[in-house]
C-alpha cells in the first residue's frame, strides 16, 4: 500500500512503515500530483481536500491526526467514494490545558477573582465537557450551550445563548467551523453577538477562526463591548490580522491542542483507523514513547497558596511564551507551529508542596503528587 504523510504529524515516521510504503511532505506541498499514486493519506489541517486535489487520483482513504475536519471537504469525498476518517478528542486534554492556562493568566494580569466569575462554553462536545469539568473544578460558575446535544438530550445541563451573553465573564468556543444548517457556527460572534454580551467579557477562541468574526473582535475591543481577546484560531491562517494580533492578550499560532499527548493520540488514531479501513489486520504495532518532559517535578515549596495553581499550570504550558513570540514574528506562523516544542499534559508532572486545597484542585486536574 502506498501512503502519502504529513512530515509534521509526530511520532508517525518509522511507524506508519508498518502498514505500507510511506513517502512524507510537508502539509502545504501536497498536490495533486504527490498524491496521485496514493492509497492512503494521512494529514493535517494545513491542507485542504476537495475535488482540485483528488479528482483523478487513486486516493482510497484520508485520516486526518486531527478533530477538526472542516479541510476535508466531506460532500465531494461522500460523492466520489474517498473515504475520511479523524481522531475524535484525540487532542481535547490539551485545549482545556491551553484554557485553563489562559484563563488563568488573565486573572493575573487583570485581578480577577475566577470563583467570583462565569464562563459561557458554547459547544460541549469533547473539549468544551473538558473545559467544564476544569472551570468547575477552579470554582467557576459555568453555562454550557449547546443547541444540537440540547435537541438530542433534552434540557436541563444547557441554558440558552442569550444567558451567556447576558451574564458570562468569559466566553469559550469550542464548536465546529460550519457554514450552513440551522446550526451553523460561522460568525456565530459577529457584530451583533459581541454588542448584545453585557458583562464586557473575555472571548476565548480555539475551535476554528472563522467561528469569531475577526473584524468584529477588533471593533469590540475599540468600542469596549469586550474587556479582550484569547486567539489560538485566527481567519485567513496563517495571514492573520496583524492588528488583532496586536490588540489580543494571548495570541497563539493554532497550537492550543499540540501537546505531545494529543499528538501521539492522533496518530495513533490515524492508523488504527489505516488497519481498520484496509483489513490489514495489523497486530502488535510499535508505536513510539512520548518523551518525558524536561523537568516532571513541580516544586511549590515557598510559593504562597494564591500562586500556586498558576505556577503549576504554567509550568506544564505558558501561552505568554508564545504570545510574545507570535507578535513580534507573525510570518512565521506555520513555522511555529512546524516546529513546536515538547509539550507535556498535566498527567506527566508531579506537584510537591502544594497546600491542601490547592493540592486537591492540581490532583482533580489530573497532576501526580510525590
Ligand atoms: N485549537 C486547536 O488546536 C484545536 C484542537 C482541537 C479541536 N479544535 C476545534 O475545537 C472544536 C471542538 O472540538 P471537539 O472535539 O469538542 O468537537 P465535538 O464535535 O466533540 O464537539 C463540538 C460540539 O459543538 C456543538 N455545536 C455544534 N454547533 C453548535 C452551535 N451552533 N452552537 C453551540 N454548539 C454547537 C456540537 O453539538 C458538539 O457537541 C472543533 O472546531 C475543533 O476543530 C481546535
Ligand atoms: O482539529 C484539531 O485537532 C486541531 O485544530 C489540531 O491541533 C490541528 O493540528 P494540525 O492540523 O496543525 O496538525
Amino acid at each position: 500500500m502506498k501512503i502519502l504523510a504529513d512530515a509534521h504529524i509526530p511520532y508517525l515516521k518509522g511507524v506508519a512503515e508498518q502498514f505500507g510504503e510511506v513517502e512524507y511532505l510537508p502539509g502545504n506541498q501536497f498536490t495533486r500530483e504527490a498524491i496521485k499514486e496514493k492509497d492512503a493519506l494521512i494529514v493535517r489541517t494545513v491542507t485542504h481536500f476537495g475535488e482540485e486535489i483528488l479528482t483523478g487520483t487513486n486516493v482510497k482513504l484520508i485520516c486526518s491526526a486531527t478533530i477538526g475536519f472542516d479541510h476535508i471537504d466531506t460532500a465531494w469525498c461522500d460523492a466520489h467514494g474517498v473515504a475520511w476518517r479523524t481522531a475524535p478528542g484525540c487532542n481535547a486534554a490539551s485545549v482545556e490545558q491551553y484554557v485553563t492556562a489562559s484563563l488563568l493568566y488573565l486573572a493575573d494580569k487583570y485581578q480577577l477573582d475566577l470563583t467570583k466569575k462565569t464562563i459561557g462554553i458554547v459547544g460541549v462536545g469533547n473539549v468544551g465537557s473538558k473545559v467544564d469539568a476544569a472551570c468547575n473544578k477552579l470554582g467557576m460558575r459555568v453555562l454550557l450551550n449547546d443547541p444540537p446535544r440540547e435537541e438530542n438530550e433534552g434540557p436541563g445541563l444547557f441554558t440558552d445563548i442569550e444567558t451567556i451573553q447576558r451574564e458570562a465573564d468569559f466566553i469559550t468556543f469550542h464548536t465546529p467551523l460550519t457554514k450552513t444548517g440551522k446550526h451553523k457556527t460561522f460568525h456565530l460572534a459577529d457584530d451583533r453577538f459581541l454588542s448584545s454580551a453585557t458583562k464586557r467579557p473575555f472571548i476565548i477562541n480555539a475551535a476554528r477562526g472563522g467561528v469569531a468574526d475577526n473584524q468584529a473582535l477588533k471593533r469590540a475591543i475599540h468600542n469596549g463591548n469586550i474587556a479582550g481577546v484569547v486567539i489560538d484560531c485566527w481567519e485567513n491562517e496563517p495571514e492573520i490580522d496583524r492588528e488583532l494580533l496586536q490588540l489580543a492578550d494571548i495570541a497563539t499560532p493554532h497550537i492550543a491542542g499540540y501537546s505531545a499527548d494529543g499528538k501521539w493520540t492522533a496518530t495513533k488514531m490515524s492508523l488504527e483507523n489505516l488497519n481498520k479501513f484496509f483489513n490489514l489486520s495489523a497486530e502488535n504495532i510499535h508505536y513510539q514513547e512520548i518523551p518525558s518532559p524536561l523537568n516532571p517535578i513541580i516544586n511549590l515549596q515557598g510559593i504562597d497558596s494564591g500562586h500556586q495553581l498558576q505556577h503549576a499550570v504554567w509550568h506544564t504550558y505558558n501561552p505568554m511564551k508564545e504570545t510574545t513570540a507570535l507578535k513580534s514574528s507573525p510570518e512565521k506562523f506555520y513555522w511555529f507551529r512546524s516546529n513546536y516544542p515538547l509539550r507535556r499534559e498535566y498527567r506527566a508532572y508531579t506537584v510537591f508542596h502544594a497546600d491542601d486545597k490547592i493540592l486537591q484542585i492540581l490532583l482533580s486536574l489530573g497532576f501526580n503528587e510525590k
